[in-house]
């Protein structure tokens, strides 16, 4: 049996980057750049007021105080958008609001709030340093700056960002491709009549619903019945895609075909059988072009090594690290655990924190790999490695949250 890590290793070292592509900014949300966001100008572009007020000369209120205002003549306004186009001289002032082009001459703003003002004098209740008030060019960046790296999975706010340096298109990369074909002849699509026998297929719709939240593209391929050629023929409409999952038909029953299938058809079976639990019968290598995952069967076992397997590739495909770095990686037991045996198990629990704030993991009673509700429930995974001696109640274990995704503020 293979250790989780060596595992995900080799199968890691089977994928690289996909090529870039090139989308318009709105569709930008989640993805990752291929190349970096270039301000294509200056922010702010001129000299901007941070409050609504009067734009002065500040040695002319040098001396200004609530009791003595200093009066200056009105010459004009500046509103965002409507610059004034004269200059302050020495004892004039201009109305300025928030957002607006400090006027020549001018070099503070004061707020309206120290001001009186009538028709043709404004009296200055208070005296303001140079600069005051004043968002001055470029303040926020400066045009050819770099604002965000290649390799960065695009947040709400780097779309903003992107959107105030006026960038209307990102290189990034394309999507993985994923194809999901569900096998065996219990399996039915949710909403199809059920036969006595029958089971509905909770893990295609799962996968392709995990794929979506790492940013890929999904295609189900549907429900493979138990034989070699529906197998063969429905794995065949993963031509094209950047990688097949597979769920069920991965272990050594007489009706598990996957393996055989595909070998037949010239898969190299590059990793078979796990030590971990869930997840013991996966494997790894490729249909004709196309790589292979096969996921086990098992509700829960699908979707633990999904996330396990299936989303470092998604991650690795786009030109991300391997691993989700948001989220806490660590928290406290709360129940003792029993010593582990040679499978790295991963565990579903429910996240909380304590008195102290501390964050606590509680691991449910029932680790049955078919019990999709708990699993639905769990806030993350603790991770028990291979022989893992007993664990004591507050002690601190590895966690893996069940959480992050290609979509963030
Ligand atoms: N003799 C042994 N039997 C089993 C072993 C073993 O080592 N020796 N391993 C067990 C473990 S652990 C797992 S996990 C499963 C893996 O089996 P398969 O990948 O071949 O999966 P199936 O047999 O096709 O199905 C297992 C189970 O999952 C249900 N299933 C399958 N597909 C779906 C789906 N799309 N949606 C919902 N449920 C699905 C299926 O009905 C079975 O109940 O093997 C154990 N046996
Ligand atoms: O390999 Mo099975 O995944 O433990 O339920």
């Amino acid at each position: 049996m293979l250790s989780v890590a060596e595992a995900r290793a080799r199968i890691l070292s089977a994928f690289s980057a996909l090529p870039a592509e090139t989308i318009a900014l709105p569709d930008a949300l989640g993805r990752v750049l291929a190349e970096p966001v270039v301000a294509r100008l200056t922010q702010p572009p001129f000299d901007a007021a941070a409050m609504d007020g009067w734009a002065v000369r500040a040695a002319d209120v040098a001396k200004a105080d609530p009791a003595h205002p200093v009066p200056l003549r009105r010459i004009g306004e500046s509103a965002a958008g409507h610059a004034f186009s004269g200059i302050v001289r020495a004892g004039e002032a201009v109305r300025i609001f928030t957002g607006a082009p400090l006027p020549g001459g001018a070099n503070a703003v004061v707020m309206q709030e120290d001001c009186e003002a009538d028709e043709t004098i404004v009296r200055v209740g208070r005296a303001v340093a140079a600069g005051r008030h004043i968002r001055p060019a470029g303040f926020d960046f400066a045009e050819r700056q770099e604002l965000l790296p290649a390799g960065r999975r695009l947040t709400a706010r780097d779309v903003a960002l992107a959107a105030g340096a006026n960038v209307p298109w990102l290189s990034v990369r394309r999507r993985p491709r994923v194809a999901v074909l569900a096998t065996g002849d219990e399996i039915a699509l949710p909403g199809d009549p059920l036969g006595p026998s029958q089971i509905v297929s909770t893990n295609a719709l799962g996968l392709c619903a995990l794929v979506a939240t790492q940013g890929g593209v999904a295609h189900n391929l549907g429900i493979a019945r138990d034989t070699a050629d529906s197998v063969a023929a429905m794995a065949a409409g993963a031509v094209g895609c950047d990688l097949l999952v597979t769920t069920g038909g991965a272990a050594q029953g007489d009706y598990d075909l996957v393996r055989d299938v595909l070998t037949d058809n010239g898969v190299a079976l590059d990793v078979h059988t796990i030590a971990m639990r869930p997840g013991k019968a996966l494997m790894f290598g490729r249909a004709g072009a196309v790589p292979l995952l096969g996921l086990p069967g098992n509700p829960v076992s699908t979707g633990v090594t999904a996330v396990l397997f299936l989303r470092p590739i998604l991650r690795v495909l786009q030109g991300l690290p391997p691993d989700e770095t948001q989220g806490p990686q660590r928290a406290r037991l709360a129940t003792a655990l029993k010593a582990n045996d040679r499978r790295e198990d991963y565990l579903r629990a429910a996240l909380s924190t304590d008195a102290d704030g501390a964050l606590v993991a509680t691991p449910f009673s029932r680790q049955d790999s078919a019990i999709t509700s708990l699993y639905a429930q769990a806030d993350c995974l603790i991770v028990r490695p291979a022989h893992a001696p007993a664990a004591a109640a507050g002690e601190m274990v590895g966690i893996v949250p069940l959480s992050g995704g290609a979509l963030n503020l």
